[in-house]
Parts: structure tokens; C-alpha cells; sequence
């Protein structure tokens, strides 16, 4: 079996196969400011209490602070149901983007099927737990009854191997397996990333890819547990080893399909307007002009992200024809780097920093687009009007290269800049 297999084999107490239809106990529900209120209605149709007040997170981060009457109604909603449910993980104070909040916070833990009401939920397969996104009315069930049920998804198996060139990063390893397999190619597969390169990356990096396994469609993205993962657990929940449910898929498991990238020599991959499966080396859109820069989000607001925008923009400005704009994706990342001096590199080259939080990924506030502005941006989607008007464009990429091409005024790789 593959990891995805044993854990719901295990949640369910019997061997299972993909398409069997099982009913699963959820060890984490979570939900945020945008996603809560409609949940809780619809709860509140089917039960006065929660299953478990200990088992839900409600993390505020779309819209924080709340930037119009609706999204303060909405949290308002939210706040009253926390109180009311007492529910005891409640993120309302800026702690940062969901995906990044609930493993800052020990709540993500290998072997866990963990739902989220929101797409990239599937982030937490770095951590080698089950983890997948849900709608609004799901989550509802989830939050009255603690279960929900999931068909046994077919398996790809994606293998990675050769080391990163300079500039290079995670960013650029997922959306090159983005632009091969395609923004529907794994609908509803256990993608599963696998091979050396996975292997000796670090935290950060590999949150970016699961994080991203939605966007060609997954019903999640799972990666086997490594050195630098494991004592990431071990220093947020205060575990040992011996207590993680750790699982891993068996050498002869079964896939679907198999796919295998070498990465040696690839240049930085650029997701071109208006979707994530339009990528293209950098070398072929170098020079396309730019109006505004985002580094943040669940798919790169790291400190590993904002350390390599900060080594490129150290000692130079970004354009004046140009806003970048920056949001640590938590306050526990903002604290860090402020502490080595990051946050003031930005200042000092022109850059608007932002609070923790989704901030213009969603196109919702601190940063919208108007019509024609085309944006550079680390985050995970660039649908048509994603971060504004319609009429705008977005490019995903790494962090390096929002930052060199924010310095330029249009799209260029780092390794052109002084
Ligand atoms: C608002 C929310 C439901 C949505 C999602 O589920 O992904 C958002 O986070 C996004 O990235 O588009
Ligand atoms: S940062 Fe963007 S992609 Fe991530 S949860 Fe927020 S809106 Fe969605």
C-alpha cells in the first residue's frame, strides 16, 4: 500500500483500495474568516453543539483585518459560534495564513486525516498526514459529527531527482510538474512526491509543493517523512518520535501512473496568465513588463522565501513604476525575520510590508489590480481576475525572481542583478 492507503486503512480498521467509498473519523477540522460563517449555518441547521470543541481551528486570514462591513459581519459570525461552541483553537489576531498557522501550532501530526474548509489544505502532506480540502457544507457535517467520507483515490507516484541550480526552488520543481501533468491531469489522485530531491528538502520547501498538488487538480499531495520534518514535529508539538503515527508507503506499491522530473539544469518556471499549467522557462518571458510584485501566501511567504528576496533586493530598489508588496505568511515568520534585519533590507529597497495573512493573493484587499496591471506573484493561482480586474494578469514564480523583477520593472532572473 501507499502511505495515503495505510492511513485511511488505519482510520477505518480494514484494509481499503482505491474507489472503495469510506467513512472516515476526521482528527482536525479547520476552517477560516471566509469559509466559517457559511459552515456554521448550515451546522446550525443540524446540531446545537460541535462534536469535539478541541478537534476544530477557526484561523482568520483572508481578511484580516476585516477590510469591509461584509468581512467584518462574516467574523463576527465566527467570533460568536467560537465563544458559543468554546471552541479552543481560535486564530482571530493576525497569527498568520491558515496553512501555515496549524503546524506553527503542533496541530499537524503524520498519520492525521486532517480537512480544511479551504483548497490547500492539502499542504500538510509534507507532514505525511491526509489532508484535503472541503466545501462549506462538508465542514458543517464535519464540525456536528466529527466524520466525513472520502472515496479511495488512485494513486500517481512523481519522483524527482538532480539538484537545484542557484535561483532554483521548490516553487520552481511544482510548477514544472504543474505545466507536465496539467491543471486537471491528477484530478482527484493521491499525488505523491517522491525521489532524492524530495527527500533532502527542507520544511519550507515542501509544503510549496503539496501545497500546490491542488492546482493540477489532487485530492491531496503526501510526501514520506524526512530528517528536517520529523524534528520540525518534534519541536512544535513536543513530541517524540515514538508518538507520531509515522507511515510509509511500501517499496512495491501500486500507481496509476508514474512520473518522473530530473531537475539538473532547469531554469526558474514561470506560470503564464491565466493558468497555473501555462509554464514556461524564464528565458522565454524575460523582459514582460510588471506593475506590481507580491511575495507572500501559504505557497511561499516563508522565511526561507523571504531570505532570498531579501538577498537580492539587498542594496538595490525596486522600481518606482513598480509596488511590491510583501506579507510574511505569520507573525511567527514576521518576528523571525525582523530578528535578522529582512524586514528592514525591504524597507530600505522600497517594499510595502504587509500583516500576515492571505493579503492580495485572492485579490481581496492590500494590493488589487486594475484593469491592464500585470502582477509578479509566489502565490499558487493566476486565474483570470484572481488579484483584481479582469483585465489584469498574474505570473507565478519564486520568491527571487518577484524580487529582481520588481528591481527591473519587468520579469528577469536574479542572477542578472548586482
Ligand atoms: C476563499 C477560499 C475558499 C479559497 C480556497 O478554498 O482556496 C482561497 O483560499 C483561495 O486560495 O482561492
Ligand atoms: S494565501 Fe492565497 S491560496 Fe493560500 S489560503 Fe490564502 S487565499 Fe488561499
Amino acid at each position: 500500500m501507499n502511505i495515503t492507503e495505510k492511513i485511511l486503512s488505519n482510520s477505518v480498521g480494514k484494509e481499503v483500495n482505491p474507489g472503495d467509498i469510506i467513512e472516515v473519523e476526521v482528527d482536525l477540522a479547520m476552517s477560516h474568516d471566509g469559509t466559517s460563517p457559511p459552515a456554521i449555518k448550515t451546522f446550525e441547521k443540524i446540531s446545537d453543539c460541535v462534536w469535539d470543541n478541541e478537534k476544530i481551528a477557526i484561523v482568520f486570514d483572508h481578511n484580516v483585518p476585516a477590510n469591509t462591513i461584509g468581512s467584518a459581519e462574516f467574523q463576527k459570525v465566527a467570533r460568536n459560534f467560537v465563544k458559543e461552541q468554546r471552541i479552543t483553537k481560535f486564530y482571530s489576531h493576525g497569527e498568520g495564513i491558515c496553512h501555515q498557522v496549524l503546524p506553527e501550532m503542533g496541530l499537524v501530526e503524520p498519520g492525521k486525516i486532517i480537512v480544511g474548509a479551504d483548497s490547500h489544505t492539502c499542504t500538510y502532506g509534507a507532514f505525511g498526514a491526509f489532508s484535503t480540502g472541503m466545501g462549506a457544507t462538508d465542514m458543517a457535517m464535519v464540525y456536528a459529527t466529527g466524520k466525513t467520507w472520502f472515496m479511495v483515490p488512485e494513486a500517481f507516484k512523481i519522483d524527482v531527482t538532480g539538484q537545484l541550480s542557484q535561483n532554483v526552488t521548490s516553487k520552481d520543481i511544482i510548477l514544472r510538474i504543474i505545466g507536465k501533468i496539467g491543471a486537471n491531469g491528477a484530478s482527484y489522485k493521491t499525488t505523491e512526491f517522491t525521489g532524492e530531491t524530495i527527500d533532502n528538502l527542507d520544511v519550507s520547501s515542501r509544503m510549496t509543493i503539496c501545497n500546490m498538488a491542488i492546482e493540477m487538480g489532487a485530492k491531496n499531495g503526501i510526501m514520506n517523512l524526512n530528517n528536517s520534518t520529523l524534528e520540525f514535529l518534534k519541536n512544535k508539538t513536543g513530541k517524540g518520535k515514538n508518538e507520531f503515527k509515522i507511515l510509509e508507503s511500501d517499496k512495491d506499491s501500486i500507481y496509476e501512473k508514474e512520473f518522473s522530473f530530473d531537475i539538473t539544469d532547469m531554469e526558474p518556471q514561470i506560470a503564464c496568465p491565466n493558468n497555473v499549467d501555462n509554464v514556461k522557462n524564464i528565458s522565454k518571458v524575460e523582459g514582460t513588463h510588471i506593475d506590481q510584485g507580491f511575495i507572500g501566501s501559504c505557497t511561499n511567504g516563508r522565511l526561507e522565501d523571504l531570505e532570498q528576496a531579501a538577498k537580492v533586493l539587498k542594496g538595490n530598489r525596486v522600481n518606482t513604476d513598480v509596488r511590491l508588496i510583501i506579507s510574511p505568511a505569520s507573525a511567527e515568520i514576521y518576528d523571525k525575520a525582523m530578528q535578522k534585519g529582512i524586514l528592514k533590507t525591504f524597507l530600505d529597497s522600497g517594499a510595502i510590508i504587509c500583516n500576515p495573512g492571505c493579503g492580495p493573493c485572492l485579490g481581496a484587499h492590500m494590493g488589487v489590480l486594475s484593469a491592464g496591471e500585470v502582477s509578479i506573484s509566489t502565490t499558487n493561482r493566476n486565474f483570470k481576475g484572481r488579484m483584481g480586474d479582469p483585465e489584469s494578469k498574474v505570473y507565478l514564480s519564486n520568491a527571487g525572481v518577484v524580487a529582481s523583477s520588481a528591481i527591473q520593472g519587468y520579469i528577469e532572473s536574479p542572477e542578472n542583478i548586482k
